[in-house]
């Protein structure tokens, strides 16, 4: 979270959010005089002119990119789109392979890694899947020395290592195209995007934490000496590139495991034309080569604009602008955050039922950024009642607050008796108190609230460890029939990768059942598993919008449909 320590701080802060879409948007990757940057400036209160190098970049795409005062840089459809249209695929300026996975994924190709692979035996840090993909990392020579010390200099100034990797693969590549003098036009093929785009993404920096800025310094410095000068800049640089990895970067799957983030990568072309939305159109997809591909998730009309999310959505709006500044630096403008809360059924996500109606809940007013930035909320500082958003009936606001932190407790009690006693008997029965009613007798949560919603995936996981594979499968349902909620109600896509992963999970689940009942019937048997292959078909269904037909996650599911019909 953002740390402050005074009001006048905090109402800097504020201003300094208030502008931030236009910080850095305007530099000129051309290195054009600042006197023909004036000339091209318009009247005030416009921006300058897009770099004509990214219409081209992009021209194969149906999108037009815009620059506006509001939004900064963003697209829009430049037609009407159907779900599944590709909005860019770029490959990245550059990317490092995780810690976590560094021995197990190809530096250059990003292939699994599996039996026979080779190492750089000086740093014993860079790990590839040929002697050819080894010869293609013509980086690698230059920053050999500064990456055989990543490792320690993160450790001793406590910087995440995979940053100051990226880092100095970045300025190398700064180098790189420096020297090859050429010019980016955009005209033909680009490969990788040029590091010219990277100074032109936002880095929020002075938005950024002092405790980073500090030990980010340090471990600069450190870098440094280890560093060939052909590729120092200054310190203060290295600090700004950081904080454009913290603010940009974006993760890479492992395409095997659902949420894992293999690589990490910096993809200026979909990092600048691509804002966030809490109710988004488009997502970010990774594809197995490394390369960032962005896919509708729905049908698009012309001009509208082209959002995806950076955060997970299941929560009420307090809690996702909150999570934004802390990782983002910026105060959420989407459509679902600033449209009248009353009116919104993102009301829902904290909604304790009415009293007198029983049709509606009450509402929490969003809390302002001066508020939310000292990590304090309306639902906690708030002195007036809050009113139904349908017959306007009033209840004391501490009547709401004690109820939704009773239900927060329960889960955070769940949470604990799962994670620190592996207990998983007691962790479900709270969870399940939350998901089936409400958590004391004077109120309900609404049916949409987001405890209630987050609280059914470790239920799920519960009931499973503990080998109810029936109950894990209802509770599996319940989850797909909330996110049609949300869905059906205009609240959040239909199509995501979450869905898409409930639904596979389904299908794993009945097919274990299907194994479990072998025995005893071979009709109750095909029963799970036409069961299983009807999940595995709704799983293939939305994988196929949101990732692509050749990806190899839906490829993996058609497989999965393939063995079980061959068994039916
Ligand atoms: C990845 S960039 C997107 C492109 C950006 N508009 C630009 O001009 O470079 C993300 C930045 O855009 C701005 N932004 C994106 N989505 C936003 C939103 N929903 N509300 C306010 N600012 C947003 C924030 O400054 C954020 O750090």
């Amino acid at each position: 979270m953002v740390n402050l320590e005074t009001t006048s701080q905090i109402v800097d802060l504020a201003d300094k959010l208030d502008q931030s879409c236009q910080l850095e948007v305007n530099s000129d990757p051309t290195k054009k005089s600042s006197a023909k940057k004036k000339k091209n400036k318009k009247k005030s209160g416009e921006v300058e002119p897009l770099n004509p190098f990214y219409e081209k970049a992009l021209r194969h795409y149906p999108i037009q990119l815009k620059n506006t005062k509001a939004k900064g840089r963003h697209a829009v459809a430049a037609e009407n789109l159907k779900e599944g249209t590709v909005l860019c695929t770029e490959q990245a300026t550059a990317f490092v392979v995780r810690s976590d996975f560094i021995d197990q994924q190809c530096h250059v190709c990003l292939d699994d890694l599996e039996g026979e692979k080779l190492m750089c035996s000086d740093c014993n840090k860079a790990f590839y899947c040929s002697k050819t993909c080894m010869e293609n990392d013509d980086l690698h020579p230059v920053i050999c020395g500064p990456i055989s010390q990543v490792d320690a200099i993160g450790r001793s100034t406590d910087v995440d290592s995979d940053l100051l990797r990226l880092m100095t693969i970045l300025m190398a590549c700064k180098e790189r195209d420096e020297k090859s003098g050429r010019k980016w036009t955009g005209d033909g093929e680009i490969q990788h995007t040029p590091y010219w785009c990277v100074d032109e993404l936002v880095s929020h920096r002075d938005l950024t934490e002092p405790a980073f800025i500090n030990v980010v310094t340090e471990a600069s410095q450190r870098l440094l000496y280890e560093m060939p000068e052909s590729i120092h800049i200054p310190v203060e640089e290295m600090v700004t590139l950081a904080c454009r990895i913290n603010s940009n970067a974006h993760g890479l799957g492992d395409n095997q495991s659902r949420n894992t983030d293999a690589a990490l990568g910096i993809f200026p072309l979909c990092a600048s034309f691509y804002n966030h939305g809490c109710n988004p159109n488009a997502t970010f997809v990774g594809l197995p080569n490394g390369e960032l591909s962005i896919r509708t998730i729905r049908p698009v009309s012309k001009d509208e604009e082209l959002v995806m999310s950076y955060i997970d959505l299941y929560c009420d709006r307090d809690e996702r602008r909150q999570e934004l500044l802390a990782t983002k630096h910026f105060w959420c403008k989407c459509k679902r955050c600033t449209g009248p809360i009353e009116k919104s059924v993102d009301r829902f996500l904290h909604g304790i039922v009415c009293k007198q109606c029983t049709n509606d809940v009450y509402v929490i007013p969003p809390t302002p950024m001066e508020i939310l930035v000292k990590g304090q909320s309306n639902l906690h500082v708030s002195t007036k009642p809050f009113k139904c958003a349908s017959c306007g009936h009033e209840t004391a606001c501490e009547e709401v607050r004690q109820l939704l932190e009773n239900a927060d407790r329960s889960y955070a009690e769940g949470m604990s008796a799962i994670r620190q006693y592996r207990d998983y008997n007691r962790g479900a029965k709270k969870l399940e108190l939350l998901t089936k009613s409400g958590c004391t007798k004077s109120g309900e949560l609404h049916t949409l609230n987001s405890i209630r919603f987050n609280s059914y995936i470790p239920l799920m996981n519960c009931k499973r460890r503990a080998g109810d594979l029936k109950g894990a499968i209802e509770v599996n349902k319940s989850i797909l029939a909330m996110m049609e909620q949300y869905s059906d109600i205009g609240l959040l896509p239909g199509n995501t990768s979450e869905v898409s992963d409930f639904w596979q999970n389904l299908g794993e689940l009945c097919t274990e059942m299907a194994s479990d009942t072998q025995k005893r019937s071979i009709v109750l048997e095909k029963k799970w598993l036409k069961e299983a292959r009807s999940a595995f078909s709704n799983a293939l269904l939305v994988r196929g919008i949101v990732f692509g037909k050749n990806h190899p996650k839906t490829k993996a599911i058609e497989k999965l449909i393939t063995t079980l019909t061959s068994s039916l």
